[in-house]
């Protein structure tokens, strides 16, 4: 007998359905369907343009879809339940440049219903989190561009939502402020945070999603988590990529009597377990070929992302 349980089916902190938004000719979000369950980081990767920021947006209400369902913990997204339950992280730094940390949590706060005790604890709270106490009582226009990164964030999540949503918090910064976001967003993800993070970094992807949404042209183009998503495409399979001195043309030849191919410098082949690796090189030495280099390339993402539309993800 098939059963229906309402009750498990509202508790999902986010379920979009057919989501389209078009910008005049352009369409950004076409169809995406997907949903986050508690206490996941999902992710959303993709190349610049392919309809993350627009997703993010609409589910925030900052965008008006032109079709489509969104719903948060069980309630329509334009609900004050839904409004209170998420936090927006957006791409840009919208910050007041002139008030200093501590004034700009303030005013988030209070923005977002917070007084008295409460908006102090949040604000001692988010300037811990965000490793900005000592920097509390200097104005934004001061600060380097990864502290502005960790004020913006702190400033969104203020009141503590049940689930955020942020947008490529770690563009444009240095890789040390971009670790020092990552431990942010570990510390909410340990606390069984709902998250929605968008990237084009296949790294940050594989570091903090559970699961991960590839996204392109506005759909989602596989779905899953990093493992399953690297199998469906590759199942167990790696290359091998050997460069070879090819003094007497006999490389190609070599490559293709083993199912790999050469390109004038690389013979390429793909493999089911890294001990072939040995009998690859045995062969070229029999051949009497000069290998000068082997590397073993595991597929990840961006293989993945490769695979499926024939283009790098930051291309
Ligand atoms: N307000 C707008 N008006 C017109 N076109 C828009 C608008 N916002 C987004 N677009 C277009 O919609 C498409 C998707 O853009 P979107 O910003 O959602 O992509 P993205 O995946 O977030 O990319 P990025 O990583 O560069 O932010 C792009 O072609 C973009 O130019």
């Amino acid at each position: 007998m098939c059963t229906y349980n309402p009750v498990t089916m509202s508790a999902l902190p986010l379920r979009i359905d057919g989501l389209v938004k078009r910008f005049g000719q352009v369409t950004a979000v076409d169809g995406i369907s997907l949903e986050v369950r508690e206490r996941e980081c999902l992710g959303l990767l993709g190349p610049n343009g392919a309809g993350k920021s627009t997703t993010i947006r609409s589910i925030v209400g900052r965008v008006k879809p032109d079709a489509g369902t969104v719903q948060i913990f069980g309630s329509a997204a334009e609900s004050r339940e839904a409004r209170a339950a998420i936090g927006w992280v957006p791409q840009e730094i919208a910050l007041y440049p002139l008030l200093t940390c501590r004034e700009n949590l303030d005013s988030f706060g209070r923005y977002q219903g917070l007084s008295g005790n409460a908006l102090r604890d949040a604000i001692t709270w988010c300037l811990k989190w965000a490793t900005l106490e000592d920097r509390a009582g200097a104005p934004v226009k001061e600060l380097s561009g990864g502290m502005k990164r960790r004020l913006n964030m702190a400033c969104g999540l203020i009141y503590r939502p049940k689930m955020v949503l942020m947008d490529e918090p770690t563009v444009g910064v240095d890789p040390q402020s971009r670790n020092h976001i990552f431990e942010m967003i570990e510390a909410l993800r340990a606390e069984g945070m709902a998250i929605i993070y968008t990237t084009h970094y296949m790294e940050e992807a594989e570091r903090l999603c559970d699961r991960i949404a590839i996204i392109d042209h506005g759909k989602v183009i596989a779905s899953g988590t990093r493992d399953d998503l690297v199998h469906e495409s590759f199942g167990g399979r790696s290359d091998v990529l050997m460069r070879i001195k090819d003094a007497k043309g006999q490389s190609a030849a070599f490559a293709a009597a083993r199912g790999g191919t050469f390109d004038g410098e690389i013979a390429h082949f793909s493999i089911e377990q890294p001990t072939e690796i040995a009998g690859l090189l045995d062969g070229a030495s029999k051949s009497g070929l000069e290998v000068i280099d082997v590397v073993l390339r595991r597929p990840n993402l961006e293989s993945v992302f490769l695979q499926l539309t024939g283009r790098d993800l930051r291309e």
